[in-house]
């Protein structure tokens, strides 16, 4: 399997080479040269499999001549064998059509563990394979960077540097990476919003100074292998709805649009997907462009779904150039378009080839609220605040009453106890794993929003290449 830039002119890579790339040198992301595909039998023969085997099977078209199929079963079989529930990611049924499907058991109670978990030992494979070293540069409007964290703390091939937005990041989100002391890991909290420490890390890649001493790499989910384990779970959730028989629909909670194009790549895979709902907060670039064809970014609003607080939405690119017709150097055209002026409008089959799939919905903090409050009453569940916009928008949607919707349950509502309690006057405890985190000591970083400095920092502390 081969993995070409949407900006078409950086060379092709196979998986291992756009694993350790992160970011193609173009400026661009990876995306594989064709779709795997399955077929109706191929779907049907994976009802019942462990979550495990189910990954290696969804992953393995992915990796080609990468690893072994025996390989990526034991990386598969280490990397969920953390997650606190037997089912790795199970389903919950809330009301006749509603469901949720819980991403949140792994270490650090959020949906990126399912894909971390597994990149880290991906590093360590190929890094070890190839007597290598990596510089991590990754933000974190939350969630990614605990995640990350958690999943190359100690291992002495990486260093990673990790910026959150100063403030903007819940006490528990912040704790569960500052708190983390080992000697690979560095936070920084930089003055500014998510998107600023995106376009930071962004810049790192183009950086010579940088690329021209350390291999960087990627932990967001510009990186493709973050993007292929999320694959999975959307083929765990379907199979047990009665696919590959019976159509289901997903409302995703959505920031950097990397969850949600993981369910685009399923149904490209052959799952059939009726429906992919865009959930975002007031932060709604992604509604604006997907309903009115309208990518412009606007200042970001801090909610109380920090990690959504989002105006830059990386991934989104990657669904432009494959509905768009995957014309690489149109796409660098129509990026640069965007980076100078920071507003850009969709192409018509751009257009077309996303409402195929996917429609949007935007939720605000009353309604939010009120999702939060439904979640407890007609299901006993108490949810995050993100979850709570996922399942506003799926039961807004309008989706046939005889589908299945499955809103994402992206994190652990003990990660957001004050917006939880405000709404539902329930406060959610933190699960005993992790319950003595308030009581750790932080440490991290303080630097403004200026890049040189962030860079000038990863440079003092990082570990050259030969
Ligand atoms: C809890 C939570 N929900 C939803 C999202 C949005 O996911 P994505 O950025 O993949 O769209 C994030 C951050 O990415 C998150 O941390
Ligand atoms: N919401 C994310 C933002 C980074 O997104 P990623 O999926 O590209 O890593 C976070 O919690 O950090």
């Amino acid at each position: 399997m081969q993995y070409v830039s949407t900006r078409g002119s950086a060379p092709a890579l196979d998986f291992e080479g756009a694993t350790l790339a992160g970011l193609a040198s173009d400026g661009g992301l990876f995306v594989p040269a064709e779709w795997p595909q399955f077929s109706h039998a191929d779907i049907a023969a994976m009802r019942g499999l462990p979550y495990a085997e189910l990954a290696t099977r969804i992953i393995a078209p992915f990796v080609g001549d990468s690893l072994t199929d025996d390989e990526l079963r034991a990386l598969c079989a280490e990397a969920y064998g953390r997650f606190a529930h037997a089912a790795v990611t199970p389903l919950k049924q809330l009301d006749e059509q509603q469901w949720l499907l819980e991403l949140f058991h792994g270490p650090t109670l959020a949906f990126k563990d399912v894909a971390l978990q597994l990149l880290g030992l991906l590093f360590e494979t190929f890094l070890t394979r190839r007597e290598d070293h990596l510089t991590i540069v990754g933000a974190t409007s939350g969630d990614t960077g605990s995640a990350a964290i958690d999943a190359v703390a100690g291992r002495e091939k990486i260093d990673i540097f990790m910026l959150h937005p100063k403030g903007r990041v819940s006490d528990v989100q912040r704790r569960q990476m500052t708190t983390v002391r080992a000697p690979n890991v560095h936070n920084i909290a930089i003055e500014g919003s998510f998107d600023d420490a995106q376009a930071m890390v962004k810049r790192m890649f183009r950086d010579e100074a940088l690329t021209g001493r350390f291999h960087i790499g990627a932990v967001n989910s510009i990186n493709w292998a973050r993007l292929v384990a999320q694959v999975v779970y959307y083929f765990a959730a379907a199979l047990q709805l009665g696919a590959p028989e019976r159509k289901v629909a997903f409302s995703v909670p959505t920031g950097n649009f990397g969850d949600v194009f993981a369910g685009h790549v399923a149904a490209r895979m052959g799952l059939p997907i009726e429906r992919l709902i865009v959930a975002t907060n007031v932060n709604d670039i992604l509604h604006r462009a997907l309903s009115d064809g309208d990518y412009s970014q606007g200042t970001v609003t801090p909610t109380a779904a920090p990690s959504m607080d989002i105006q830059v939405s990386s991934n989104f690119e990657r669904l432009l150039f494959d509905v768009g017709g995957r014309d690489g150097l149109a796409m660098a055209e129509q990026m640069a378009g965007f980076e100078a002026s920071k507003a850009m409008r969709l192409t018509n089959a751009q257009r077309d080839g996303a409402g195929a799939l996917f429609s949007s919905c935007r939720t605000d903090a009353n309604e939010m609220a009120r999702a939060m409050r439904w979640a407890c009453d007609a299901g006993g569940e108490i949810v995050d605040p993100h979850t709570a916009i996922g399942l506003h928008a799926a039961r807004e949607a309008g989706v046939d009453a005889a589908i299945p919707v499955v809103t994402l349950a992206t994190a652990h509502p003990a990660k957001f106890p004050d917006a939880v309690e405000r709404a539902t006057g329930m406060r959610p405890s933190l699960p005993s794993r992790i319950g003595d985190l308030f009581s750790r000591e932080e440490a991290f970083t303080e630097l403004s929003g200026d890049y040189d400095a962030v860079a000038a920092f990863v440079a003092e502390r990082a570990t050259p290449v030969a």
